[in-house]
Parts: C-alpha cells; sequence; structure tokens
C-alpha cells in the first residue's frame, strides 16, 4: 500500500532558484548559514562517508545549456563550508557550553563537565535565562526551569538540545523546540521508582493523618481520637495513568492488600491485566474508587481534567493523591470538593503554579497534606536522573541520535545503522533534484518512491524523508533542517512530500533497493531529468557497497558514486565525447573520479554522467556546453 505522508496543504512554492548569468560568478552574495545544525547521526568507522549532517550550508553553481539557445544560468557559489567547519561543536577549538539551571546530581555533572564548559546557574529569571542562553549549546532543566519560546527565540540557533533531568516536559515548550530544530530529551526512568514510592508514602500518610499528627504534637498537643484514619486494605484505588509511574504504584497498592483498577486510554489492557489492574472508562475509575491517585502526563486533554464535573461524579468521601502534575486539577474546583466534604482528603506533591502562593487555600487546607514537588527527589533517583540525562546531552552534542528524544523520531541503534547509508544517499538525491529544477519554478510538491524486498511496514522512512527534505530545502533557502525540523519546515514552505513504498523482487538482506526522488510540476534545466509524460524531474539512487550511488536520471540509466560534485551531460551517442569532455577538465586540472554513459539506443541520445573531484570554473563549464553533440548539460554540486 503506498503510504502518503501530508508535509503541507498549503500551495506557496517553496522557492525559486536563484539564477544569474555566467559572469556573475562571484561568491558575495553569501546565502545565510545557520551555524547550530544539530546532526543525530554517528559517524561510524564502517560508513564510508561522514554520517554528520553537515553544520555548513552548502549551496550550489549550476550551470545548464537548453537545446538549441544554451542559454548559461549559474546559481551563485558561496564558501560557506568554512563557516560549518568553524562550528563545528565538537571540534578540537571548542568545547560545547552546557547551562544546567537546576541542581543536578554529581556523578551526571562529572560526565558533562569531561565533554564541555559546564555552567551551573540556578535560579535564573527567564531574563538571565534568555541572556545566557545565547551562548550555549545544551540546556539541562529540571521541573523548575520554564523553557519557553522566548528561551529558544534568544538563544539564535545556537541551543542545539534541551535536557530535561526527569520525565514531565510541559516546562518545555515543545512546539518553538521543533521549531527552531533544538532536540528535546528527557531521563524518563530513572525516577519513576521514587515517584511511585511518594505516591504511596502520601496514600498512607493522607489515610492516617500523618502529616497532621505530626504538625499537632509538635505544637504540644496529644490528639488520639482526632486523628483516627481510614484503612487502604480491600479499599478500591483508581490508578489514573497506567504508565511507568502508574503500574509501579498499582504494583505496590496491590501488595497493600487494595482493589487497583486504572483508567488509561492508551496503554494495553493485558499489560494491566497481567498484574491484576482491570482498565475500566474515566467515570467508572472515578465514581468506584475510594482513592484516586493521578499519574497521566499534563497535556492539553488532561488539563484540568479533575473539575466540577469530575467531583460531582466521584464517590462521597473519596481520597485523592496527585504525584503528577498540579494542571491536571482545577484547583479550584478542588477547594470546593473539599469544602463540601465530597472529596475527604488530598494528597498532593504538585501545584498549577510551583512554589504555590503562599496564602493558597489548597496548600492551607488543613485535610490536603503537601509536598513540594518531592516525587523524584531521592539520592537515588536523583544521581540516576543526572546519569540518564547527561548522557543522553552528550549524546545528542556529539551527533548521535537520541534514544529519548520528545520530538524527534527515536530511530533504535540497529535500525539507524542499517539505514546509514541510505541516509546519505536521501539527503544527495534531494540535493540533486532540486539544482536540476529551472529557475522561476517552485516546487511544491516531492514524491519519494522506496523500492524494497521488505514488508512496507518493517520500513521506517522518517530518517530518510527528513534527510530528503534537507537535501531539497536547505540549498535554496536560510533554513537549517535536521530530523526534529524537517516536516514542519517542509509546511511551512509549502512543500509537501508524499512517500509511497514499493515491494520489488531484491535482497531482503538490504532495506532498500532503490529511492527515487521525484519533483512535480516543475521545469527542469535539465531536459533529460523530466520522466515519461508526466513531466516530472525523476532521479533514483541505489546504495553500493555501503557508497550512494545514482543510478537513474530521468528515463537514462546512469551509474555514478554521489561523493564528489557532478556534470551530467545529454548528447548524441558517438565516439569520443568522452575524452572531449575529459580534456577540457584535464586542462583546468579537474579529476575526473568516476563516470558512466547511459543511452536509449545507439548512435542516439546519451547521457554522461561525470563525477569530478574538484569544482570546474565557469569557462571550463562553457567550453563543456560548446561541444557541438553535447545538447543539453547541467553542472550539480553535492
Ligand atoms: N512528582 C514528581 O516528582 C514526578 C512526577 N512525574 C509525573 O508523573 C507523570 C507520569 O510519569 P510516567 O509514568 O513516567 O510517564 P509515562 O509516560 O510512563 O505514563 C503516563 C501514562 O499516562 C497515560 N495517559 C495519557 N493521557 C491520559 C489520560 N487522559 N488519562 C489517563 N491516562 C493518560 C499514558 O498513556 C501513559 O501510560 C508525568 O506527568 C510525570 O511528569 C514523574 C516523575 C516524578
Ligand atoms: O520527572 C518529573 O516529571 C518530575 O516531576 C520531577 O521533577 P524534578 O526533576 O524533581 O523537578
Amino acid at each position: 500500500m503506498p503510504s502518503t505522508i501530508m508535509a503541507s496543504s498549503t500551495t506557496k512554492p517553496i522557492f525559486t532558484p536563484p539564477s544569474t548569468t555566467l559572469t556573475s560568478s562571484s561568491s558575495s552574495s553569501q546565502p545565510p548559514t545557520r551555524s547550530s545544525l544539530l546532526s543525530f547521526l554517528r559517524n561510524t568507522a564502517s560508513t564510508p562517508i561522514s554520517l554528520k549532517l553537515s553544520h555548513s550550508h552548502p549551496s550550489f553553481r549550476s550551470l545548464s545549456i537548453k537545446n538549441a539557445t544554451k542559454t548559461i544560468e549559474s546559481a551563485e557559489t558561496s564558501p560557506v563550508s568554512k563557516v560549518g567547519a568553524k562550528d563545528t561543536i565538537n571540534s578540537q577549538e571548542t568545547k560545547p557550553t552546557i547551562l544546567v539551571s537546576e541542581k543536578l546530581g554529581e556523578a551526571g555533572l562529572e560526565l558533562l563537565r569531561n565533554f564541555g564548559d559546564v555552567d551551573c546557574s540556578y535560579d535564573l529569571s527567564q531574563e538571565d535565562l534568555c541572556k545566557k542562553i545565547a551562548s550555549c549549546d545544551a540546556l539541562i532543566v529540571r521541573s523548575g526551569t520554564k523553557v519557553t519560546r522566548q528561551v529558544f527565540e534568544a538563544a539564535k540557533g545556537k541551543l542545539k538540545v534541551v535536557g530535561r533531568a526527569g520525565v514531565g516536559i510541559d516546562n518545555v515548550d515543545l512546539q518553538a523546540a521543533t521549531e527552531f530544530g533544538c532536540l528535546v530529551v528527557n531521563a524518563p526512568t530513572a525516577n519513576t521508582v521514587a515517584a511511585a514510592e511518594h505516591g504511596i508514602a502520601l496514600l498512607a500518610s493522607m489515610a492516617r493523618n500523618v502529616a497532621q499528627a505530626d504538625a499537632s504534637m509538635k505544637a504540644g498537643q496529644w490528639q488520639r481520637n482526632k486523628y483516627v484514619g481510614v484503612s487502604l486494605v480491600g479499599k478500591t484505588l483508581a490508578v489514573m495513568g497506567f504508565g511507568k509511574v502508574g503500574s509501579e504504584v498499582a504494583r505496590r497498592a496491590k501488595g497493600l492488600g487494595m482493589e487497583v483498577i486504572t483508567h488509561d486510554p492508551y496503554a494495553p489492557a493485558d499489560r494491566a491485566r497481567a498484574i491484576g489492574v482491570e482498565v475500566v472508562s474515566f467515570d467508572q475509575a472515578i465514581s468506584t474508587a475510594d482513592f484516586i491517585s493521578l499519574h497521566m502526563p499534563l497535556t492539553p486533554a488532561t488539563k484540568k481534567v479533575f473539575n466540577d464535573d469530575s467531583f460531582a461524579k466521584v464517590k462521597k468521601g473519596v481520597r485523592i493523591i496527585n504525584v503528577a502534575r498540579g494542571g491536571v486539577i482545577d484547583e479550584d474546583a478542588l477547594v470546593r470538593a473539599l469544602d463540601s466534604g465530597k472529596v475527604a482528603q488530598a494528597a498532593l506533591d504538585v501545584f498549577t503554579e510551583e512554589p504555590p502562593p503562599k496564602d493558597s487555600k489548597l496548600v492551607q487546607h488543613e485535610r490536603v497534606t503537601v509536598t513540594p514537588h518531592l516525587g523524584a527527589s531521592t539520592k537515588e533517583a536523583q544521581e540516576g536522573v543526572a546519569i540518564e540525562i547527561a548522557e543522553a546531552v552528550v549524546g545528542a552534542l556529539k551527533g548521535e541520535l537520541a534514544a529519548t528524544a520528545v520530538n524527534a523520531p527515536m530511530v533504535p541503534a540497529e535500525v539507524l545503522s542499517e539505514l546509514a547509508p541510505y541516509v546519505v544517499l536521501a539527503e544527495r538525491l534531494g540535493r540533486l533534484a532540486v539544482q536540476l529544477v529551472a529557475g522561476g519554478s517552485g516546487i511544491k510538491s516531492a514524491k519519494v518512491v522506496y523500492k524494497s524486498a521488505r514488508d512496507p511496514d518493517d520500513l521506517d522512512t522518517r530518517l530518510l524523508r527528513a534527510m530528503i527534505t534537507k537535501g531539497i530545502i536547505e540549498p535554496i533557502s536560510d533554513s537549517f533542517i535536521n530530523l526534529v525540523n524537517a516536516d514542519f519546515t517542509a509546511k511551512k514552505k509549502g512543500l509537501r512530500i508524499s512517500e509511497e513504498r514499493v515491494v520489488v523482487d531484491a535482497s531482503p538482506e538490504l532495506p532498500i533497493f532503490s529511492i527515487q526522488v521525484q519533483l512535480s510540476n516543475v521545469d527542469s534545466k535539465f531536459g533529460s531529468a523530466v520522466s515519461g509524460g508526466g513531466g516530472d524531474i525523476s532521479i533514483e539512487g541505489k546504495v553500493k557497497n555501503g557508497i550512494p550511488h545514482l543510478t537513474q536520471v530521468g528515463s537514462f540509466s546512469v551509474d555514478v558514486s554521489l561523493e564528489g560534485n557532478l556534470i551530467l551531460c545529454r548528447q548524441v551517442d558517438q565516439p569520443g565525447m568522452i575524452g572531449q569532455v575529459g580534456n577540457i577538465l584535464g586542462e583546468q586540472n579537474v579529476n575526473v573520479s568516476f563516470m558512466s554513459v547511459g543511452r536509449t539506443a545507439r548512435r542516439r541520445n546519451a547521457i554522461m554522467a561525470i563525477e569530478v573531484d574538484e569544482e570546474p570554473n565557469l569557462e571550463s563549464l562553457k567550453k563543456i556546453g560548446e561541444v557541438p553533440a553535447i545538447e543539453e548539460f547541467v553542472f550539480l554540486k553535492l
């Protein structure tokens, strides 16, 4: 089944490729560059081509001589690769700066210090954070730092990764992070047990009035009758959100002899059933429970999900525990429910506003037990979280794909290593395809066809799609693209990318047999790249021995590795053509590293694909265009 990914519904063309005359080859009009491109790919020894996505903003020069008129067009060259090299994050000269804005375990700090310059500045105001962030490559936060759009704007593209040393990322503006191509990673596992234990601690201490009794004794009282509690055994606990923390709470509550039910629209019922927990609807959960413990994330869907309406449905005398997020409860509604007696008690670790106002009715309520967001605050959890986040942030700064990415696809390591050469192929095909578009044409849609012997469902193409998008957009705009923002940028620029997976009879050992990139409804500066009657620019490539190759241009088969720059010529198939072009390039000391000829029939049209190590000057390209048998040609820069 062909699958289509709609990256955009707008019709605004993404660009008009620039074109100048042959004489205007100066490098003065350099396109804007972004130094902050974060790559998420490892540089592996087994991969012959560097998999770091360059920090440079490659531009291209293209020349084409169209049919009889032989108009020469050239996009300007920019010397931006130097900028990229200078800004490479892991270069020997510069160490990345990592701002840690909240207390982090020492073991994590140690890991960070081994890699970069670590600035531990706690309790920064939003203004100070915005000032500091412009010089930081990474920011590590807990729940107390608000990483707002303003922070990403102030970072001016320098900030590459935000690490959340914990689970909840509701204090990070993920949309803004994505738009700015900033990776957000979290540490989702190391504090699970701590949060679950705190939930159980609050449950038990609330049921037995531990906090109130303690305060009363310290005030000189001995009030045994006042603090009679309720038992847990045999009572029903509704666990709202059966994720990591929720399921650990459920397990522990079962151990205390409680009946446990859960509501979680996304958790598999058999996982709950396996520990003797029944999955029920929201209404059923809250209306049958004696205790309700909250363990869902704060999202637009869960914001104030406990409100007057839901408190109206609870069993009179219910007790509520919240170690998730304050925002899932309408706190005013909870005060009303406590005052009316509908809710007997509440134990809260988290608040809509943290710290809550000193005169908060909820905090001051005598039947409410509060802790200052201590769920994750055990020595063990904090050391674990610190190591987990430090490793994730360092990995991301090194350009590795993060296993705990929140706003980018997580690609398992084994899938990544298999796809690595195809990732390079994908970007280069995108880069070539866009250079084949004639000035004045806007690209609105691109179609990518992945041919593979494998089941289409086994092929995760998100990484490849991101790289094709990068290849298409980056050379002709000031956008920088990475796995985080590829889909967003395509959408913003009005580029619709559709994907099709085609099963072919090839070796199932290889994840992909070939990748074809088609650009629709555009004119080409190299007419031979337009295939069939459809009028689409179409190129196809394969990976051979780990190296990306161009194997099809329009209807012509070619075979040239995609490692250097490329000259494509269409000529009348006749002897001596290779020599003539080779001589012209040789005169200028341009080395031909690879070449291939594809033709439709003997002595008819042929395409010559020549890979060159150096970039020929305009004079040489002009001479190639003047060879009588050459009908059109284009120089493509990788
Ligand atoms: N107080 C503290 O210090 C800590 C608080 N937390 C908070 O606890 C919450 C849960 O953390 P984890 O279990 O690690 O996350 P998780 O992602 O493993 O689990 C969350 C669960 O909530 C479910 N869910 C989503 N929407 C829901 C809805 N509308 N109704 C019911 N369930 C829904 C999800 O399907 C998922 O199973 C997060 O908000 C996290 O920030 C976590 C650790 C420490
Ligand atoms: O991990 C979470 O979601 C938490 O709420 C823990 O927050 P903290 O890191 O202690 O500020």
